[in-house]
């Protein structure tokens, strides 16, 4: 039998309507600043694609576009501008940087309060101790996928495979939260594809093309794809294709989400739910979950 394809760009649209019609609600326009240093070609259609979704939700979105030569101290001190203006709620500095820049001071360097990525010590801090933060955008939309086939995740094995900062570490946090039984394999884990086996919810978000075959995927269990890796296609073209070999996997498992179109579209849904949380906080108002 063949799994059910999550949608993620269906869940996607829907949360980012919820998002502007939530902010129109509470009467605020919340403002998102992405930052990015460079000419990767996969960054510049990511920065478009979140300015773009940004003004769409009614907010609004602006952008710095620095040349590849730009130093660390004039990238830390942009960040440092934005920091003191009142009307940027959320602040995004685009990954990857350049080899000279540091990312983890420039991530530091962002007031934790408008760090809409979640990726501030602060923000990873406040969400291993369960205290409500601005919390990881790909982790969150991994989270909201499993939810649409397991509303409650309580008691599930689950298996991060992967243990990054951005996404791994974060998601088993959540699943924590959840009451999930979390395991987090990695590329040193023995018997790797047999931890995998185990997971009732597979969570593959270790950067590796397709590593994850059919026989790592227990019969029905549901598969979040994290991983987007461009790969040649054989005709002179390239092609997308995410952590898990989609059509063997998708034999066995019982829900599993594409690439494209599964994780991806999530990411910047999420990232404007967070750019509302932190606006909401700036004016005092409840912040909606969604
Ligand atoms: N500061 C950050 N940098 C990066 C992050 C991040 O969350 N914060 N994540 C990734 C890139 N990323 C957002 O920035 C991102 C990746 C993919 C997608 C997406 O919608 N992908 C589509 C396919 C798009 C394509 O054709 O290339 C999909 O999967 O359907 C959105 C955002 C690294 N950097």
């Amino acid at each position: 039998m063949s799994a059910t394809i999550i949608d993620g760009k269906l869940l996607a649209e829907t949360i980012r309507q919820r998002v502007a019609d939530e902010a129109k609600r509470l009467g605020i326009t919340p403002g998102l600043t992405v930052v990015i240093v460079g000419e990767d070609p996969a960054s510049q259609v990511y920065v478009r694609n979140k300015v773009k979704q940004t003004e769409a939700a009614g907010f609004h979105g602006s952008e710095h576009r620095l040349p590849e030569s730009t130093s660390e101290a004039n990238l830390l001190k942009l960040v440092q501008t934005l920091n003191n203006d009142p009307s940027v709620h959320g602040i995004l500095v685009q990954l990857p940087l350049p080899d000279h820049i540091d990312p983890d001071l420039v991530i530091r360097t962002i007031d934790p309060a408008k760090d809409v990525d979640g990726f501030h010590p602060i923000n990873a801090g406040k969400l291993a101790v369960g205290q409500d933060s601005l919390v990881p955008c790909t982790p969150q939309g991994c989270i909201l996928l499993a939810k649409t086939v397991h509303p409650d995740l309580t008691g599930l094995n689950a298996v991060v495979l992967g243990r990054s900062n951005i996404v791994g570490k974060p998601v088993a946090q959540l699943l924590i939260q959840e009451s999930a039984t979390v395991t987090v394999a990695h590329s040193k884990t023995q018997d790797l594809s047999d931890v995998c086996a185990r997971a009732d919810l597979l969570v593959a978000a270790v950067g590796r093309a397709e590593l994850v075959k059919r026989h790592w995927i227990k019969p029905g269990a549901t598969v979040i794809d994290v991983g987007i890796n461009r790969v040649a296609d054989g005709l002179g073209k390239s092609r997308l294709v995410g952590d898990v070999a989609f059509n063997e996997a998708k034999e066995i498992a019982g829900a599993i989400t594409p690439v494209p179109g599964g994780v991806g579209p999530m990411t910047i849904a999420c990232l404007l739910a967070n750019t509302l949380k932190a606006a909401c906080w700036a004016e005092g108002k409840p912040a909606p979950t969604f």
